[in-house]
């Protein structure tokens, strides 16, 4: 059975980056998917502008909605003060299989949980089961019809508190309008739009930062 583009990515990492250095994961994969198969990682430009705003909010409890191979989870984790943890949901078993390897590889496990199941099961259960309070930092990067529905959620289990940071990926593409109406237009939300690219083309694309007000 031949692999998957994602064993390929993971592949290449395993064979071609630094054991427990995070930098060096998070350039491996960009290198690959700039040079030899795009993949639908945050990557490196938009990653630049998801590190200033994780390091603006320095998160005690981080949530990021998308797994996918790991990239932001690492991205993220890196930049995480002692005792900080990310949660990381993945819809796709296959997905989170690699990504639980990438994330051990580059040495952040023990900062990172990846909790495997859809968004709309898995938040409703982090107070109790996960014991979060409220989440300091989300990071939004999986269905792009899922955005308004999971902000909407997080609100209703009481999992944002003022000052809470939603940052929110492909803006315009593949595009997350009803997200971007929803919090620009909610007395809720401070928002801010960062242009930027889609990762690894010259398509324009945009992260959305949104502060829950309370
Ligand atoms: O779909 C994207 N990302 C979500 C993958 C869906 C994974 C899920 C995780 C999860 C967790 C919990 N509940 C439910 C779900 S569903 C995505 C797609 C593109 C793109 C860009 C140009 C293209 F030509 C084609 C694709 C670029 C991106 O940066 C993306 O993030
Ligand atoms: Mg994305």
């Amino acid at each position: 059975m031949n692999q998957s583009k994602e064993q390929r990515i993971l592949n290449f990492v395993l064979q071609n980056a630094v054991r427990g250095d995070p930098h060096s994961v998070l350039d491996t994969i960009d290198k690959y998917c700039s040079q030899k198969e795009w993949a639908m990682n945050v990557g490196d430009e938009k990653g630049k502008i998801l590190d200033k705003t994780v390091q603006e909010a320095n998160p005690s409890v981080a949530l990021e909605l998308g797994t996918y191979c790991g990239y932001s989870a690492v991205r993220i984790s890196r930049l995480l003060k002692a005792g900080a943890r990310l949660l990381t949901v993945e819809f796709n078993p296959e997905f989170a299989a690699i990504a639980k390897q990438m994330i051990e590889f580059a040495g952040v496990q023990d900062k990172v949980k990846l909790l495997e199941g859809p968004s709309e099961e898995i938040i409703p259960q982090l107070k109790k089961k996960y014991e979060v309070d409220t989440l300091d930092f989300v990071f939004l990067d999986h269905w792009k019809d899922r955005y308004t529905p999971d902000t909407i959620l997080l609100q209703e289990c009481n999992l944002l508190r003022k000052g809470s940071v939603l940052l929110a990926d492909n803006i315009i593409f593949p595009g997350a309008p009803d997200f971007l109406n929803y919090v620009r237009k909610s007395p809720h939300f401070q928002c801010t739009n960062y242009p930027s690219h889609l990762e690894y083309m010259q398509v324009e694309d945009a992260m959305e930062k949104a502060v829950f007000l309370g």
